[in-house]
């Protein structure tokens, strides 16, 4: 009896495939059934495969017009993840607001969850001092860029303790308050249903104290994301302990998790928490990013296969199948039509 074979079509950047598509998941993948094949993106994506499923991280117009173009010739193929549930994560307000659409419903009664206070300037230049900043932010604050495309620059941030540090702002920018949180930041990887919480280091707490005699600001990128030898550079992190910092409750994470997921409609992402150590049982989300380096997972070759499996088996079906309508709908209105498929995924 012969087995049926799947194939995953990947579209994804140089850098992205050097991490993601390593000889030890695709030998997985390949035991159980599962062939990963590299699209060629400078052909069209119709003339490639046929393919069972479309993996991808690239944006615009022009692929988001191949990937539906695929699906009208492919009609049972599946997009992991459609670009319109992608792109509310390429700013950094409606990266976030979602998390205010799940929170009433699922904070606990030994923690709660939310975001920092933050507010966006499209005219950062203009701005004179904090005050003019409104919603009670109060020194110190991190401008994020509005943006957030994965090119480096929307990765450049500044961490400013006074009003001269807003000199520097030149984009339009999210000034967001700047949280204690014990130089510890929690990762929380999503893939389908599989969820996996790790610890990072992050920046150093700010005691009031010391703020009076800090000024202007200090730029930053992707600092849960440097080398212990580039921390190593830095005394606070040597003395950091990241075993000793507690986990966040895991059911919090969980729901967390289970409600970004069916909030946004996407099946491959991660998000960063924070714990308030002012109050100690509230946690914050500051980031979410899309098909995260999943490579740093301890384990992700089974993870993603098992995901894989479950897609092309159809176990992942019914959200996806949304996903087309929602597809057919942008098409004919222009517009997205009502979830109405994806509720059933735990
Ligand atoms: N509100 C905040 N309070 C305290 N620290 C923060 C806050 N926001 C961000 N940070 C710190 O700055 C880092 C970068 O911020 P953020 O995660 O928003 O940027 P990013 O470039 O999107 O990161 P990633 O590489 O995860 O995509 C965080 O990992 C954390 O260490
Ligand atoms: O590889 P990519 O270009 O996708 O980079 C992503 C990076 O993964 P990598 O570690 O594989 O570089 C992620 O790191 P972790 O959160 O998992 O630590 C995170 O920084 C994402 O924001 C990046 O995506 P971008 O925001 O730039 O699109
Ligand atoms: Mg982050
Ligand atoms: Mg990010």
């Amino acid at each position: 009896m012969t087995t049926k074979r799947f194939s995953i079509g990947y579209a994804l950047l140089l850098k992205k495939q050097k991490s993601f598509i390593q000889d030890s998941l695709v030998n997985l993948a390949k035991e159980r059934g599962i062939d990963l094949i590299k699209i060629d993106t400078d052909k069209p994506l119709v003339d490639q495969g046929p393919f069972d499923c479309v993996l991808h991280k690239l944006y615009g117009e022009e692929w988001r017009q191949e990937l539906r173009e695929y699906l009208v010739y492919n009609p049972s193929a599946i997009v992991i993840d459609f670009p319109d549930a992608i792109e509310r994560l390429h700013n950094r307000i409606s990266m976030l607001d979602v998390v205010a659409e799940i929170e009433a419903a699922k904070d606990d009664e030994t923690a709660s969850f939310g975001i920092p206070k933050q507010v966006v300037i499209y005219e950062p230049e203009k701005l004179k001092d904090a005050k003019a900043l409104g919603e009670g932010l109060k020194f110190p604050v991190i401008a994020k860029p509005l943006v957030a495309d994965g090119s480096a620059k929307s990765h450049k941030m500044l961490l400013i303790f006074s009003s001269e540090g807003f000199e520097k702002l030149k984009s339009p920018t999210v000034v967001q308050e700047f949280v204690n949180h014990g130089g510890v930041i929690f990762k929380v990887y999503v893939v389908g249903k599989y969820v996996k919480c790790v610890k990072r280091k992050s920046l150093p707490d700010i005691p009031d104290e010391k703020l009076n005699s800090l000024h202007g600001s200090l730029s930053f990128s992707q600092v849960s994301n440097m080398t212990s030898d580039e921390r190593n550079d830095d005394k606070y992190y040597k003395m950091l302990d990241l075993e000793d910092a507690a986990m966040p409750p895991m059911n919090l994470i969980t729901n967390i998790a289970c409600g970004l997921r069916k909030a946004m409609k996407l099946h491959l992402f991660n998000f960063d928490v924070i714990r308030d150590t002012r109050v100690g049982n509230r946690y914050l989300v500051i980031d979410i990013n899309y098909f995260p380096g999943y490579a740093k997972m301890p384990g992700y070759e089974s993870v993603m296969t098992d995901f894989f499996w479950d897609v092309l088996n159809k176990i992942e079906a019914r959200s996806f199948n949304c996903e087309k309508e929602l597809m057919k709908l942008v098409d004919n209105n222009g517009g997205c039509g009502e979830d109405t498929g994806s509720h059933n995924v735990s």
